[in-house]
């Protein structure tokens, strides 16, 4: 390809008629899937999520959906991402994933190659009372030149940076599944100059790998406004590296990465079987690495798991400091909860609180949402919130974590293994107190941390109708609260059935 041809940033009017083009073919493209959509939800559902969305960025395998606040996007992401993917490829051949964005972070992002102009036009973000922090990962380059000025400014820079100002090390809340990945964050963040490089973040899906590494971005541009933070997902460092071959400019791309003070890329994982973004990733590393530029890769898996990657990168992923986030323990969700009930301004009673904890373990993200739609439903004020109402909002999160954990066998073998009886006493017709209670506390557990119903728990315990399985809940409820001994081997196999 002949890279003088290739229109670049310095080729104004022909960008304008491209921008314009695209933006034309985009609103057509969501004209076409609006229309699939009102298919695929109720109108309700429609007028009140979709209405004011619009289409504002595309290409090969990502479309971008803005929406206009922190509610819808996570009320989507939540409760209709299967539709909007379906109404997408009802309408385009071509498939792609869909990302929902804030209406006002999307602005910023999306006009990253004319950053300066984008920003003047970009207007303070007033925020709703519940600010649900955006989930979008994007991609950002930021030199922050010192002008700081209120809480708004450094917002917005932040954001400009496309890191969700919500991702600071104070509103992550640290526990035993956390700490030591939180303390080497904060130590990368303070450091003078690059430590533990790269330092290399994996842990499941949810748990908070995105939140720490921006919030070492997040830091470093509070403390040295003149520091060059930049954050990216590996996908769009690949896409974007695609894009610069096919169509020139690797020098401006090599560049903007190569001179970065701290590069933070998420979800390093999708290097997976992309040689020439490999090859790209590695010289861009040794580079910062000789410049003592910091390093900072998250992955859903440990490095040396990472399949289809050259051992030579592997290698250098491993060559710092590796730590992991596990999931967090009870306590922890707890904590997670009340934290982001402040943060969000909502208020919720123990009950539903104790639940959410007990019930959605696997995944921060999940837990998240899973507050965001009972404290919305409690906001709409036309019921009173109750346990039973909130599992039933719950429904499809807790089926997925239940089936994911917990289950109805993993329970009688954990209760009759306490309270050392046989597996069989679980189903067995036999009444005898030392047997029936540990039975009916399986009951009750099965009830508590499974999405099982009263009459498939019943079923599972000899056949027994749903009426005595209500009776069981009951009962242990009542004991649990007169009795100390009740109370710590229900707490105790909690635990344990919850460590599985
Ligand atoms: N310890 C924590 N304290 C407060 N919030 C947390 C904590 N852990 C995770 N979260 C929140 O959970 C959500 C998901 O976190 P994040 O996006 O960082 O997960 P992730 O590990 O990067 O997930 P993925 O691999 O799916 O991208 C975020 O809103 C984040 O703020």
């Amino acid at each position: 390809m002949n890279q003088a041809s290739i229109p670049t940033d310095d080729t104004p009017a022909i960008n304008d008629d491209l921008c314009s083009t695209l933006v034309e073919d985009m609103k057509q493209l969501w004209e076409s899937v609006s229309g699939a959509l009102k298919g695929l939800v109720s109108g309700d559902a429609f007028s009140r999520w979709f209405l004011s969305a619009e289409l504002v960025d595309m290409n090969e395998t990502e479309a971008v959906l803005a929406v206009e606040s922190d509610m819808h996007q996570v009320w989507i992401e939540t409760n209709y991402m299967p539709e909007v993917q379906t109404a997408f490829s009802q309408v385009s051949e071509m498939p792609r994933k869909v990302r929902v964005v804030v209406a006002d972070e999307q602005e910023v992002q999306m006009s990253q190659p004319k950053a300066k102009e984008a920003k003047a036009e970009v207007p303070v973000v007033d925020r709703q009372p519940i600010q649900v922090p955006g989930q979008g990962k994007g991609e950002s380059t930021h030199s922050g030149g010192g002008q700081a000025g209120g809480q708004d400014v450094m917002q917005k820079k932040l954001r400009s940076a496309g890191l969700n100002p919500q991702f600071s090390f104070d509103r992550f809340v640290v526990g035993q599944s956390n700490e030591f990945a939180q303390a080497a964050c904060v130590a990368v963040a303070s450091a003078k100059q690059a430590v533990y490089n790269p330092l290399f973040i994996h842990g499941g899906s949810g748990l908070g790998k995105t939140h720490l590494m921006q919030a070492i971005g997040q830091r470093l541009m509070k403390e040295n406004p003149s520091a060059r933070v930049v954050y990216l997902t590996c996908e769009k460092f690949i896409n974007e590296f695609i894009e610069m071959v096919r169509k020139g400019g690797l020098d401006r791309f090599r560049r903007k990465y190569r001179r970065a003070d701290i590069l933070l890329i998420d979800d390093v994982q999708f290097l997976a079987g992309k040689e020439r973004s490999q090859e790209e990733f590695f010289h861009t590393f040794n580079e910062l690495l000789d410049l003592q530029s910091q390093v900072v890769l998250t992955s859903d898996r440990p490095a040396s798991e990472i399949k289809n990657v050259e051992p030579r990168l592997i290698s250098r992923f491993e060559c710092g400091l590796t730590v992991e986030l596990q999931p967090p323990g009870m306590e922890t969700r707890l904590a997670i909860l009340q934290r982001k009930m402040e943060d969000w301004d909502v208020s919720l009673g123990d009950d539903i609180l104790t639940m959410l904890s007990e019930r959605i373990q696997s995944n921060v993200r999940r837990l998240e949402g899973g507050l965001v739609r009972v404290a919305t439903f409690a906001s709409l004020g036309t019921e009173q919130i109750t346990v039973e109402r909130a599992e039933f909002l719950l429904k499809d999160i807790l089926r997925e974590e239940g089936q994911k954990r917990v289950n109805i066998d993993s329970i009688q073998k954990a209760v009759s293994k306490h309270f050392d009886l046989r597996l069989a006493d679980m189903t067995s017709r036999r009444r005898p107190t030392n047997i029936a209670f540990p039975r009916q506390i399986a009951m009750y557990l099965s009830r508590k941390l499974t999405p099982s119903s009263l009459v498939e728990i019943g079923d599972a315990f000899g056949g027994r109708d749903h009426g005595t399985v209500i009776y069981a809940c009951k009962k242990v409820k009542d004991s649990i609260e007169s009795d100390v001994h009740t109370r710590d081997s229900v707490d105790m196999l909690i635990t344990t059935l919850q460590r599985k």
